[in-house]
């Protein structure tokens, strides 16, 4: 019988489908969560700022780089107007300022939407403007090269515009840096997704594993014990007890199995009661007379130890018959085999022999004792009143004869013919008497 450790009753319970969903989702739901898990990650970590840095390239970065070649320009204009006086200087200047001016108000706009700090751009706003008023004073007067006055204003024009490109240099660096930041972010983020998509692999395959595991627990390996069991059972093992404690249904099928192999056992119990007794009186038969005797011989051979064999016939049994009936006949045997069994030790074997005879195999049992168990018999039968039909009442006597191995012979063959002579001398000299042979 097994000894497997018994499973909580809550794990017992579950049914075969609650198993197979469990290894399934054990199996699937890391990949699944890997998916969604890298999916989210990706999302946030890597595609989102990336979007931002290539977003801001376009619409923060660019600009600014297009605002410092416009000062570039205008600077341009305004000194080469300062110098020669020509008007289209006047004309290409306004077109540039209207573009930086342009540039201001959406890198204004830019910057707020994406949470960047405009205090920068704002002074360099202001700056422009500052430059502007200047700009326009060069520009509103003649070609005036040699006024010293004209001179002070292209100087200051120059200080102002070299401190503007150094403003918007900056705003640049900071936009620049901090794109430069998210990009490394990304990366790192990258790399860090690089190796959580190996970890939900290896998760993956463990989950899987599990799964397999779940189900091959909860099937394969229970459906093995089932049929081990079955196997052992059917080659003869009635013990064997199958213990299945999940799923639930193939517990159902051990238990109706077990259940069956028990009244398999019981009906034999019985079958085998059966063809070693007699039905009448609940003696050993015949058959298992032969099989007892054969043994204990065998067995008193080997320990060089005494065996003896009464055998008993009921006196003028014919005439019991004929007197008062098949029927009382039974009963008579009944009784005669009940004294037996009252007057033997547990290990002494009595046996119906055949009609109105027994045999009583008496293991461990010297000659001396063998013929006192045969004479208490006696007395015991004769002592016995029997109530038959009506107020009748009648008694019995018993002839036996008393044989002891090795003495009187040391096969079952040799021995039961010593005790059957011993018990005809009983019935020579006049019945109800014990005879031992010699
Ligand atoms: N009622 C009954 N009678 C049986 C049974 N088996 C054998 N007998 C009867 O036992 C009787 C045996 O008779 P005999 O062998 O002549 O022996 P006996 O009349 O006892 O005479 P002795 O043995 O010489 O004393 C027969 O009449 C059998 O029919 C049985 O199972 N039931």
């Amino acid at each position: 019988m097994s000894t497997t450790k018994k499973m909580p009753a809550f794990w017992r319970r579950r049914s075969l489908r609650f198993w197979l969903a469990t290894g399934m989702v054990m199996s699937i739901l890391p990949i699944f969560a890997s998916a969604v898990a890298g999916y989210l990650l990706y999302h946030q970590t890597i595609i989102k700022p990336l979007v931002e840095v290539s977003s801001k390239q376009q619409s923060i970065l660019q600009p600014l780089q297009n605002m410092q070649l416009s000062l570039w320009d205008v600077s341009q204009s305004v000194i080469d107007f300062a110098i020669d006086g020509e008007v289209q200087r006047k004309t290409a200047y306004r077109s540039e300022a209207e573009q930086i001016d342009t540039n201001f108000a959406n890198l204004s706009i830019a910057m707020t939407a994406r949470g960047l700090a405009v205090r920068d751009i704002n002074e360099a706003q202001h700056e422009w403007r500052a430059l502007s008023t200047v700009s326009n004073t060069i520009l509103s007067g003649g070609f005036q090269q040699v006024d010293p006055v004209v001179g002070e204003q292209v100087e200051e024009f120059e200080t102002r515009i070299n401190r503007l490109g150094h403003q918007i240099e900056t705003v640049r660096d900071a936009v620049r840096s901090k794109n430069d930041r998210m990009y490394e972010q990304a990366l790192a983020s990258l790399t860090l997704s690089e190796r959580l998509v190996a970890l939900g692999f290896v998760v993956s395959i463990i989950g899987a594993l599990l799964g397999i595991m779940i189900i091959n627990r909860s099937l394969v390996s229970s459906m093995d014990q089932l049929a081990a069991g079955a196997m052992s059972v059917a080659i003869g093992d009635r013990d064997h007890l199958i213990e299945i404690q999940i799923p639930r249904e193939l517990t159902s099928v051990a238990d109706a199995f077990n259940l069956m192999t028990k009244r398999i056992r019981e009906q034999e119990d019985v079958l085998e009661h059966i063809a070693r007794t007699d039905g009448l009186t609940g003696l050993y038969n015949r058959r298992e007379f032969d099989r007892i005797l054969a043994e204990e011989l065998q067995r008193a051979k080997r320990y060089d130890r005494p065996v003896s064999l009464i055998i008993g016939d009921i006196d003028h049994f014919k005439k019991f018959n004929d007197t008062h009936g098949h029927q009382a006949g039974d009963e008579a045997l009944c009784v005669v085999a009940h004294e037996l069994t009252e007057n033997l030790r547990e290990t002494d074997k009595a046996c119906r022999f055949g009609g109105e005879e027994f045999v009583v195999v008496l293991p461990e049992c010297d000659a001396k004792t063998a013929r006192q168990v045969a004479e208490r018999i006696r007395l015991a039968v004769e002592a016995r009143v029997l109530q038959l039909d009506g107020d009748q009442t009648v008694t019995l006597t018993i002839s036996l004869g008393v044989a002891t191995s090795p003495n009187n012979g040391e096969t079952p063959k040799t021995l039961l013919k010593s005790a059957d002579s011993a018990l005809y001398k009983s019935k020579e000299h006049g019945r109800n008497r014990v005879m031992s042979a010699v």
